[in-house]
């Protein structure tokens, strides 16, 4: 029988089928930060019991890390205590940890894939909701609560129901200028933020094959904020390429071996998804979102819409959100002036997003009304900035790299956006008081978040 790239991964992980149940799966992989963690090591302790398989599971501080001055003491009690928490239990419970001021310290879902500890075929789970960048190898990668991280660490295996199948497909090319951003915010513009609830999303089509890993991983990034459970991408010759040799990756006989495997790794020709919908990628623009959910979105050359294209059951959680971001319906927002550049995160804080940035302002100088914060996603990465002399580039056009970590994509640490103030950021959500208590968040790929940043305006970068 015809089968998904989903049902070939999750068939292949099943320990225990349990009719009318969840499904006992077997995980592979295990990422750890340290927001979501505590209460399931604190679980293991009270039940006297051991990491059932400590080699599988790694641990990196991000959320709450600060940007600067990362070689002194943390000063806000309350992170200090979250990342001292993971040091102490990677040290109980003898786990691998990537702490503060180390060489592979960063955002965990970057991390993963740049150590080839991401792999395609694997099973692969994290207590934060972005874990589905990982789909982007081929692998069913999902977020998950805080008691399932227990549940992972004490049996390696978690209790999931299945999911239904859908395949998104990008018919065609995309046009210059348009990003694996643009991609995914049109994609939830288009389904709502609720659009795939239930579902685990495989992205296809031309579009999607011609993806660099890490815009593969933009993409499978935001499927959650599509309310799916995660996304996926089948992998090929250039997931090969990105795995290979890197330091967790399999060698020799081994990689011969899992490598003719992960060729097998796709949907079969007529395997049925629950749900299949297609897009032309030609009809992608580079897209901003205007409102307070990430499905808020338009074209950035677009109008906000009217009271009367909205539903009568939408109107006033939209003029809510209007009124936060101090926008009226109907407006345009290109030409309008922002006060912050974020850029950053695990959607786009890889060396590709500052390859972007860079090339975009090179030459140019920032704006004086703009606070730019450009936070690279790991340690690898800065060091990768820096190896390509990118960071000389930025510096020339008035910019300042800060050391990794989440930032202000949720500003648990220092970095927040003040009540009132517009910042262009190229992470993931843009939830009331998400950058910092009413800061008002406009997410774009990392060529609009250049653009602005130069112009101190929305801008479209293809101008
Ligand atoms: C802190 C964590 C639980 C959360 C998530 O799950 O996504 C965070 O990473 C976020 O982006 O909001
Ligand atoms: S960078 Fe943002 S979205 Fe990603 S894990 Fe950190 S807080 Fe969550």
């Amino acid at each position: 029988m015809s089968k998904t790239l989903f049902d070939k991964i999750w068939d292949a992980h099943v320990v225990t089928a349990v009719t009318d149940g969840p499904t006992q799966i077997y995980i592979d992989r295990h990422f750890c930060h340290e927001v979501t963690s505590p209460q399931a090591f604190d679980g293991l302790r009270k039940r006297g019991l051991k990491v059932f398989r400590p080699e599988k599971t790694t641990l990196s501080p991000d959320h709450n890390i600060p940007t600067l001055n990362q070689d002194k003491p943390i000063q806000d009690p309350i992170s200090k205590n979250q990342v001292d928490t993971l040091s102490k239990n990677a040290a109980d419970f003898g786990l691998t940890l990537y702490g503060l001021g180390h060489e592979k310290n960063g955002i965990i879902h970057v991390i993963g894939p740049e150590n080839g500890l991401t792999q395609p075929g694997m099973t692969i789970v994290c207590g934060d909701s972005h874990t589905s960048t990982h789909g982007a190898f081929g692998a069913i990668a999902f977020g998950i609560g805080t008691s399932e991280v227990e549940m992972v660490l004490a049996s390696q295996c978690i209790l999931q129901p299945r999911p239904k199948t859908m395949r998104i497909n990008y018919n065609g090319k995309l046009k210059p200028g348009v990003t694996a951003k643009d991609i995914a915010l049109y994609t939830i513009s288009q389904l709502t933020t609720g659009g795939a609830t239930g579902y685990f999303v495989e992205y296809a089509g031309e579009a999607i094959c011609n993806l660099s890993m890490e815009e593969r991983m933009t993409v499978c990034n935001l499927s959650i904020e599509m309310g799916a459970r995660g996304g996926m991408i089948a992998p090929d010759e250039t997931t090969f390429a990105y795995v290979q040799g890197r330091e967790f990756a399999p060698k020799g006989e081994a990689w011969d071996k899992v490598l003719a495997y992960w060729k097998t790794l796709k949907s079969d020709d007529g395997a049925k998804f629950d749900r299949e919908i297609s897009f032309d990628a030609a009809s992608i623009e580079p897209w901003i979102t205007y409102g307070t959910n990430p499905g808020m979105g338009m074209a950035i050359g677009g109008a906000i819409p009217t009271i009367d294209q909205i539903d009568e059951a939408g109107r006033i959680s939209f003029e809510k959100s209007l009124n936060y971001m101090g926008f009226k319906p109907g407006e345009k927002l290109e030409g309008k002036q922002i006060d912050y550049v974020f850029l950053g995160s695990c959607t786009n804080g890889r060396i590709e997003d500052f390859r972007a940035f860079a090339a975009y302002v090179k030459g140019k100088k920032k704006a004086d009304n703009v606070i730019a914060w450009l936070v690279p996603g790991s340690w690898m990465v800065e060091k990768q900035i820096r190896a390509e002399g990118l960071d000389k580039i930025l510096t020339e056009a008035g910019f300042e790299l800060r050391q990794p970590g989440c930032s202000a994509c949720l500003a648990m640490n220092e970095d927040k956006v003040p009540a009132g103030k517009y910042a262009v950021s190229t992470s993931n959500r843009n939830f009331e008081g998400r950058q910092g208590p009413g800061a008002r968040t406009i997410l774009a790929g990392p060529l609009v978040a250049a653009a602005a940043a130069v112009t101190g305006k929305i801008t479209d970068p293809r101008n």
